[in-house]
């Protein structure tokens, strides 16, 4: 399970955040919605009549169910809805008043939301892509209906560190490929410091999307590199085949279910791992931010405070969002309570939210290095965020490398004595650990 508990209550946003939040609320994310609530309808109508209702999603919606609103559908060669494009062509130039071919100079400024929603900015502003309407419609209903029936048995990730009761703010299912997966998650993979009891196998339709959803993560990764990388996939990156055969399925029951600020654990995936997320049912909104230690700093260091701001992507219905792989090492997402939501039609206010992840076999437990507990430790990044590191120079010098250490250790307890277990992990140029017999180090101090 992902490090996205919080043993402190957050702080809760008042009511007033939530109004300048929602009066901020661009024209892209309104558009996102109705998109996902409308897929048959051309985006140039949903502009049309959400402009004629100055901007109030929930009127435009009333008046697209209504049987005499046209609807001019678009479709493809293969007779699929095309998928959403571009909204540049929406931009309009104020000095003229007419649709500008010119691309705004965006940037997430510090203390401010950058809201992007066409899949270039995205693909530009963040390390990841994003792919609208990604299974045909019928098949993408029919998976939400699939998983809202086993979401009524999904608990919220719940358990024991010490004295604290962790869980998280919705509630989740884990899935393997097979029985004999199933057996080893439940035997042998601990996730901070405890164990999943509820696994289970992947459902028929999860089963039927998974082939796809990896056929396309590959192509997007191979793509990635080329555009993002110049043709050089980041060191660490495994070179092997992205392969789906986990799935974390988050269902968020209303406006206020969330999952706090976090990267995903990585020590069952290896450095710079890839990670696709399907959203089904309601808009939520996904933000990201750079870890600070990770933003671009200009020539003295300072970093950029144009780059400092968080980016929030709207995730419709039958969307994959690919977290390429710098995100989780570089940044941290989010998923944030809504101040309101527009209901789907088929799951009202609940989203569900499938993150396919690739174990691989390098980073089997019987692989893991153990802490002096007997429990096998986590695999982590030095960070600014790291809080294990001795020192800001110390920091500085080991940016980027990557260590074990005892779950324990991210529990600031003075009544217990830290286990200080610590080993720093070696990995070749794909990922893979170099030679799995590492000897143990502890950390001095
Ligand atoms: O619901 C989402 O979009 C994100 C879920 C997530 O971050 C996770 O499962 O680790
Ligand atoms: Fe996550």
């Amino acid at each position: 399970m992902d490090a996205f508990v919080t043993r402190r209550p957050q702080k809760r946003k008042t009511s007033d955040d939530f109004a300048v939040e929602s009066h901020e609320e661009s024209t892209d994310i309104k558009l996102a919605i109705l998109a996902s609530l409308h897929p048959d309808i051309e985006q140039e109508m949903l502009l049309d009549i959400l402009l004629a209702h100055d901007g109030d999603v929930q009127a435009t919606s009333n008046t697209l169910k209504s049987p005499s609103t046209p609807r001019s559908v678009k479709k493809t060669a293969n007779n699929r809805i095309a998928g959403q494009t571009s909204l540049r062509a929406f931009a309009i130039d104020p000095s003229s008043g007419e649709p500008s071919p010119k691309k705004p100079k965006i940037l997430s400024k510090k203390g401010q939301t950058l809201h992007l929603y066409d899949p270039q900015d995205i693909s530009e502003h963040t390390p990841c892509t994003i792919i609208h309407n990604f299974l045909p419609a019928h098949e993408a209903n029919e998976l939400l209906s699939e998983l809202l029936e086993e979401s009524k048995t999904f608990q919220k990730a719940s358990f024991k560190l010490f004295d604290n009761i962790v869980s998280s703010p919705h509630t989740s299912g884990f899935y393997v490929g097979s029985q004999k997966e199933l057996q080893e998650q439940k035997d042998d993979y601990h996730y901070n410091g405890g164990r999943i009891s509820d696994v289970r196998t992947l459902t028929p339709k999860l089963e039927a999307v998974r082939g796809r959803v990896q056929e396309t993560v590959n192509s997007a990764i191979e793509e990635h590199i080329r555009t993002h990388h110049g043709g050089q996939k980041p060191r660490h990156q495994p070179s092997e085949p992205w392969c789906a055969n986990a799935a974390f399925v988050n269902c968020y029951n209303g406006p206020q279910e969330s999952v706090g600020w976090h990267t995903d654990q990585l020590t069952y995936l290896g450095p710079r791992p890839t990670i696709a997320s399907l959203s089904l049912g309601v808009t939520r909104e996904f933000r990201l931010r750079r870890i600070s230690s990770f933003l671009p700093s200009s020539k003295s260091d300072n970093p950029d405070p144009n780059l400092q701001g968080q980016v929030s992507l709207p995730l419709p219905h039958n969307s994959l969002l690919i977290m390429h792989s710098t995100t989780q090492e570089e940044w941290k997402h989010s998923v944030s309570p809504s101040p309101t939501l527009t209901p789907h039609p088929v799951s009202g206010n609940i989203r569900i939210n499938i993150t396919y992840r690739h174990y691989r076999s390098a980073f089997h437990p019987k692989y893991t290095p153990k802490c002096h507990c007997g429990v096998p430790g986590v695999l982590r990044v030095v960070t600014n965020d790291t809080k294990q590191a001795n020192g800001e120079r110390e920091r500085k010098e080991n940016r980027g490398r990557y260590f074990y250490m005892c779950h324990a250790g991210n529990v600031p307890d003075p009544t217990k004595k830290k286990c200080r277990w610590f080993l720093w992990g070696d990995f070749d140029q794909d990922g893979n650990p170099r030679g799995l017999n590492m000897a143990n180090q502890s950390k001095p101090g």
